[in-house]
């Protein structure tokens, strides 16, 4: 067993480098943002946009980026996410701690894994209009399988409201053909629809702009990609709504730094804290969301 943490360059932004055997990652200390996952000499299993501009302050377009203290739009989440920032009208989607930096909270070397952690801590850092007291740490460990941990601690003295997702971009062969099993029978909220709920029947295939928010979904999900060959498991604790989103053909067209074709490659599914599943903290409680992802072949 080998494992390694090596600090490196990509574009403009500090990253660190992990190997475990011959499982590789890329993670950026803006955002504690993963940029890539994979198996040495074989396909990716997260994606990273080929036109992802690494410089400061600009939210990359793939990978894993996280979204908190709300996830999409703020005028969309509950009340009381919305009470927490001082100006709603005017927040950016997914939050404020995507494209900042978060400071190295340790590195770890092991037999069993290479682990990487980051924090952020707004006592330390505040966020614009956003005044509140919290922190964050991201954790990473590649081990056989990769498990990333998302915590969040109240550090103030009020209960603390948030929304949050992992925004994991996925790397598929081709999006006509894959399926997504574990949310069958799962209630969704068909957000190009009105909001509208309607019921998951049978394996999700993709045939056209896809942006749904699943409500209860199984903590085990499964990317079935038979282009390539394999299933990506995804194992979940801590979130009870899965977001699953592909652009499409024109929504590709319109989104920043994303190939006009890149759509057919790629598929998120974003382990979240959403709508009714939103977080309040009371002070000095601690959240924790865990993902596990692996590959069978
Ligand atoms: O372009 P952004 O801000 O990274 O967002 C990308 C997508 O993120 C998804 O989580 C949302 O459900 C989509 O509606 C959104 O388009």
């Amino acid at each position: 067993m080998t494992s390694g943490v090596e600090r490196i360059k990509q574009g403009s932004l500090d990253c660190w480098s992990l190997r475990f055997n011959n499982s590789k990652l890329l993670i950026a200390q803006q955002g504690a943002q993963i940029l890539g996952y994979g198996h040495e000499g074989g396909r990716p299993i997260i994606w990273l946009s080929e036109e992802a501009r690494l410089e400061p302050g600009n939210s990359v377009r793939g990978g894993v980026p996280v979204c908190w203290p709300w996830f999409g739009d703020l005028q969309r989440n509950p009340q009381s996410i919305q009470a927490m920032h001082q100006q709603p009208q005017q927040a950016s989607a997914h939050g404020l701690v995507r494209s900042i930096d978060w400071s190295l909270a340790g590195i770890e070397q092991h037999e069993q894994a290479a682990c990487i952690s980051f924090s952020y801590n707004t006592l330390e850092q505040p966020l614009a209009h956003w005044p509140h007291a919290a922190e964050l740490r991201l954790s990473v460990r590649l081990g056989e399988r990769l498990s990333i941990s998302l915590a969040c601690r109240n550090l103030g003295e009020q209960p603390l409201s948030f929304s949050q997702a992992l925004h994991t971009y996925f790397a598929v062969s081709d999006i006509h053909t894959v399926g997504v099993e574990g949310l069958e029978g799962c209630d969704y909220i068909e957000t190009l629809d009105n909001w509208q709920t309607l019921t998951q029947s049978g394996t999700l295939h993709f045939s056209g702009e896809t942006d749904r928010i699943y409500l209860h979904p199984p903590a085990k999900l499964q990317i079935c990609d038979p282009g390539w060959q394999r299933t990506i498991n995804l194992l979940n604790r801590g979130s009870q709504s899965a977001v699953v989103w592909n652009p499409w053909i024109d929504k590709a067209r319109r989104l920043s730094q994303f190939n006009d074709a890149a759509w057919q490659r790629m598929l998120c599914i974003e382990h979240a804290n959403v709508l009714e599943d939103m977080v309040t903290l009371a002070p000095a409680s601690e959240h924790q969301l865990h993902l596990d992802i692996w590959v069978d072949k």
